[in-house]
């Protein structure tokens, strides 16, 4: 079977074959440190291998707890944030229907929908309001167990489950997903009885979307965990060679550190498939959150093409150079529909008779990358021979190999964001949260200057 394939030559008008060849030992020292774990965030690297240690066993039961919340709900609701998120949702949105969200909730194939990453009173009253006549079960994500945003959604689900299902059914339909002994959501987990799954210690938030974190969301839609695993597992391998050439992850750390040298500051993550959008947001937190700290770090941005070309389009052509492109193009799509001929031609369309709409989504890739290029803007492109769990599942390791050789190239720890904490201890201190005192002290002072 044919893998995923990373193309770096239109980079090289940009910055030198000789000076990206230079990586090559750095890169293999970068490769090393992760091996051997002697680097930066050492105790965060239990995602390196975490794709070939998952076992039969392990996916067996996630499929057969994935099957009590499939059977007994109409619509399950995954709350997260941040990397307890954004990886099952980039997974489901790639593999389902476009329209599905849009036809009647069955138990038996539940509708998902995502609460707990925002603290909108809004979203969360339509919720409630939606889910009144639901039969709706609950998977509860957090790695610390204790994120604001996760916490509030989860606690008004909870009661609304158990009050709308009674305490005995809720006890079915809610699901943990957290460690294994610390935090709020493990308390109560243990407590009410819930099924738990552990997220290990040592994988981060941004890196745990082949554990149960978005393994058990992706199983509940009906999505083949076992071949997201499988295709995560032959990018493991891919992944370890140490000639860079032969290593996509390597490859693209070394081109895009080299650009960023260059003056190349914000890498901007391209799709032409509107299903990809939310992997983007993925790749976003994985990357901003390993490589943003020390005053240092691309800055990762996205674009839905062809949609944003006609927003985004106008800056990226023409605005500062100081961008790159990473295209990730699906080759062939899984559906087929062809233009048809119109004998009055009135649109003018008819030199597009008898193709199918991919021919035309492939020109305006190609156009556009040699637009971009023309225009200053280096490309990389990652060829994905269709969008399956498969191909997504190389996808995902790929980056994340990628990004740990990246960020052990940029010289910063890859695995911490301490930066995160400024924004949560202001606001613990605005609303006075127990423990907070002198914050809310200082916060207040400084507000009446
Ligand atoms: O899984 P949780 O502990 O709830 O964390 C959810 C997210 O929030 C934090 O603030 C971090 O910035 C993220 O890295 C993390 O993925």
């Amino acid at each position: 079977m044919e893998n995923i394939q990373l193309n770096v030559e239109k980079t090289l008008d940009f910055i030198s074959k000789e000076k990206l060849a230079s990586y090559e030992p750095k890169v293999k020292a970068c490769m090393e440190t992760l091996e051997k774990g002697t680097g930066l965030g050492n105790d965060f690297l239990g995602w390196l291998h975490l794709p070939s240690s998952i076992t039969t066993e392990h996916l067996n039961d996630l499929k057969a707890t994935a099957q009590i919340l499939r059977e007994n709900c109409e619509v399950v609701v995954v709350a997260g944030i941040g990397g307890s998120y954004l990886g099952a949702r980039a997974v489901i949105e790639a593999m389902s229907n476009s329209f599905a969200w849009l036809e009647e909730k069955k138990a038996g194939n539940p509708t998902i929908i995502f609460a707990g990453h925002n603290i909108s009173e809004d979203y969360l009253f339509e919720l409630t309001e939606f889910l009144k006549d639901k039969k709706f079960g609950v998977i509860n994500i957090s790695k610390s167990g204790t994120t604001t945003e996760t916490a509030l959604a989860f606690r008004l689900l909870k009661k609304q489950c158990e009050d709308q299902r009674g305490k005995e059914m809720a006890r079915k339909v809610i699901v943990a997903v957290t460690d294994a002994k610390k935090g709020a959501a493990r308390v109560t987990a243990d407590k009410e009885g819930y099924k738990s799954f552990i997220i290990p210690d040592n994988v981060g938030g941004r890196f745990s979307v082949l554990t149960p974190v978005g393994l058990l969301p992706i199983a509940v839609a009906g999505i083949n965990i076992d071949q997201l695993v499988a295709g995560a597992c032959e990018m493991e391998k891919v992944c370890a060679n140490e000639n860079m050439y032969e290593n996509p992850a390597a490859l693209y750390a070394a081109t895009r550190n080299e650009l960023y040298q260059n003056g190349k500051k914000i890498e901007i993550l391209v799709n032409f498939q509107p299903k990809l959008h939310y992997f983007m947001e993925w790749w976003k937190q994985l990357y901003g959150e390993s490589e943003g700290k020390d005053h240092k770090g691309i800055y990762p941005s996205s674009v839905d093409f062809s949609t944003d070309l006609h927003s985004m389009g106008q800056w990226i052509q023409q605005g500062e150079r100081t961008i790159f492109e990473t295209v990730v193009s699906i080759a062939t799509p899984n559906h087929e529909l062809h233009f048809p001929s119109d004998e009055e031609n009135l649109d003018g369309l008819n030199f597009l008779a008898g193709k199918r709409i991919d021919e035309v989504n492939k020109m305006a890739e190609l156009g556009t990358q040699l637009a971009h290029v023309d225009g200053g803007v280096p490309n990389l492109h990652v060829s994905v021979p269709s969008l399956n769990e498969y191909y997504l599942g190389q996808l995902i390791y790929f980056f994340e190999k990628a990004c740990g050789i990246s960020g052990y190239l940029l010289g910063v720890n890859p695995f911490n964001q301490p930066g995160v904490e400024a924004y949560k201890k202001n606001m613990f201190a605005l609303l006075n949260k127990p423990g907070y005192e002198k914050e809310s002290e200082a916060i207040q002072a400084r507000l009446k200057k």
